[in-house]
């Protein structure tokens, strides 16, 4: 039999990656990358003069679909092999990233009549805005005493399903009212593929408080919310939800001829970009912490129990691999923050001496960053430059620069930047430990691992801990393609289970990061001191950042009214 393969596609924050590997080792043929032609949209509409508020973050649709255009075919043309011999095609996404469709799964932004209304657009996991929604939501469902909080860390965010939801219907009750079906970005790419509305366990679990055995809530608690949400999941979030390597559907002909493919490939239900990671490292057993190192960090392990831990973003059965509960945190801004002072913040002088040098404005200040030792800047950091995930689930919280003096250098802040997303993981992997889910050793994949080593040795020396980090540059897509192999099954060429996927496709790289001594002893003083910083200004000691925000948010309204 010839070699069989499959594609994955990852669709990140910025671009969407296809990766076509084979099945038999996990080798990567081929890859391609589109950038989202639209990017993040969080000014302006596109092709208008519709202005977004503060803390918006949209996309738009047909970029997901210009990378099944152009992607699929640039990786099947390059490699030359037969679209015979793929087999199964899985995609993995950002998430919660939602878009509100009519009857016949069109976006709504794609009509002439709704374009103009920004809540007719997909909001991208990022987007910040309904952060009041969601501190109703929890408020109101810690006074009911409602069961699925401990799932949730205690806590939903204003960056999942529900709230965003409750947002559209708050602001735009038309948009609501128009909306056949609100879905996961990843839900809507797999029905525009196969012709079929499935909804993944993953996502679904994870973003939208949905459960195994139990379902969603019930009514009473969409109606305690507000009763027009009353009959939400049975109408607007309706759909099969099936587990995570389930085949959603088939190629349909039309999408066939438009991504090069055979009709008839086998599609798996969506994934979420994190999740789809962690098969692609090996890991398929619990007390592995698994992180997604790029744009934000999600941080994933497997547990064989239900545990509350503070602050997580949920607690899922199968939600990651099947037959463990899958657990998930997260930083929501990492890699953002370096390229925030990269952008907005680092001296022309750098940039200058950078491009003297030939090399990119990040190394540059990681060759000049590593020739401290931890604490020689005095510096500490808050990373919270796009609030706080986990553990506090706060997105009113603020970044903070603590130490500066006349002397302080650029690389110095680079560095105490990059220890502060450090001491964020750290706190994570405490709020595990300290709830009785285990994590021994760690995994890194995503963009940051394999382009940073400074930041990767500070992760181990302040976790104290080995860090593993996985071959491929493009993981959550070789995790989807295993999850396409699991979906077209093992009569086809692909595999039964994503454990047997896992075995022989996963790939790590010998070289591993593991803690110095010295370097640990330091960090454990300096995460103490973070800890301080981390309690007082995120669990009410002084909340000087969220009265900033509202004072900066009210000038905002002023400035916008006067210029109207
Ligand atoms: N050398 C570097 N050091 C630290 N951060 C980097 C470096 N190069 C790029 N980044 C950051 O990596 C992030 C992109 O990560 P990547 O995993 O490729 O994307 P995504 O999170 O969208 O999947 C950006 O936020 C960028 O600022
Ligand atoms: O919450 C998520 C997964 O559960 C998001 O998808 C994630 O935080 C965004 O990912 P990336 O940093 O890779 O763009």
């Amino acid at each position: 039999m010839s070699n069989k393969y499959a594609i994955g596609i990852d669709y990140g924050t910025e671009s969407g990656r296809a990766v076509l590997v084979e099945l038999s080792t996990g080798e990567e043929i081929e890859s391609h990358v589109t950038p989202y032609p639209h990017g993040v949209i969080d000014e302006v509409l596109p092709d208008s003069a519709v202005k977004l508020g503060l803390n918006w973050a949209l996309q738009h649709p047909d970029d997901y679909m210009e990378v099944l255009r152009r992607s699929v075919p640039a990786v099947m043309k390059q490699s030359g092999i037969s679209a015979e011999d793929v087999i199964g095609i899985g995609i993995d996404f950002t998430s919660c990233t939602m878009l509100p469709v009519d009857e016949q799964g069109t976006p709504l932004c794609f009509k002439e009549s709704l374009k103009l209304n920004p809540h007719s657009w997909v909001k991208l996991w990022k987007h910040h805005a309904a952060q009041d929604e969601a501190d109703l939501l929890n408020e109101i469902a810690a006074r009911r005493g409602e069961p699925f909080m401990s799932r949730y860390g205690g806590k939903l965010s204003s960056e999942w399903m529900i709230a965003k939801i409750w947002q559209v219907l708050n602001e735009a009750p038309e948009i609501y009212r128009q909306t056949d079906l609100f879905f996961e970005a990843t839900d809507w790419v797999v029905s525009q593929m196969t012709g079929n509305i499935v909804r993944n366990s993953c996502a679904s679990g994870y973003k939208s408080i949905w459960h195994k055995n139990s379902g969603y809530p019930d009514r009473q608690f969409f109606s305690a919310l507000d009763p027009r949400l009353d009959n939400l999941t049975a109408t607007k979030l309706r759909g099969n939800i099936m587990p995570l390597g389930t085949k959603a559907g088939e190629l349909t002909p039309e999408m066939a001829g438009v991504m090069g493919l055979k009709p008839g490939t086998a599609v798996a239900v969506g994934n979420v970009d994190a999740h789809a990671a962690v098969p692609a490292v090996g890991v398929v057993t619990p007390g592995k912490l698994v992180m997604a190192m790029g744009t934000s960090i999600c941080h994933m392990v497997l547990g064989t129990e239900e545990k509350a831990v503070e602050g997580m973003c949920g607690v899922v059965e199968d939600g990651i691999i099947p037959g463990y509960y899958g657990y998930e945190a997260g930083q929501s801004a990492v890699g953002d923050i370096f390229a925030w002072y990269v952008d907005e913040a680092v001296p022309n002088y750098v940039h200058m001496l950078a491009g003297q040098e030939g090399i990119h404005v990040h190394e540059w200040l990681e060759k000049r960053a590593s020739a401290y030792k931890p604490g020689e800047s005095g510096l500490l950091a808050l990373d919270w430059w796009n609030g706080n995930r986990s553990i506090l689930v706060d997105t009113n919280l603020t970044g903070l620069i603590l130490g500066c003096t006349l002397q302080t250098k650029p690389e110095e802040i680079y560095r105490a930047l990059l220890e502060a997303t450090a001491f964020g993981t750290r706190k994570i992997i405490d709020a595990f430990t300290q709830s009785g889910v285990e994590i021994q050793e760690l995994y890194a994949c995503g963009g940051l691992p394999q382009r940073n080593k400074l930041l990767m040795q500070i992760y181990a020396d302040v976790t104290n801990r080995e860090i593993k980090v996985a071959a491929s540059k493009q993981t959550p897509a070789v995790g989807a393609a295993m999850f396409g192999a699991v979906a077209a099954g093992a009569e086809r060429g692909g595999y039964a289970t994503i454990q047997e996927a896992s075995a022989k496709m996963a790939r790590v790289l010998e070289q591993s990061y593991r803690p110095i001594a010295a370097n640990v002893l330091i960090y454990e003083q300096l995460f103490q001191e973070y800890s301080r910083l981390h309690d007082y200004f995120g669990r009410g000691g002084n909340d000087v950042m969220k009265r900033l925000k509202t004072i900066k948010e009210n000038m905002h309204t002023d400035v916008h009214h006067d210029s109207l």
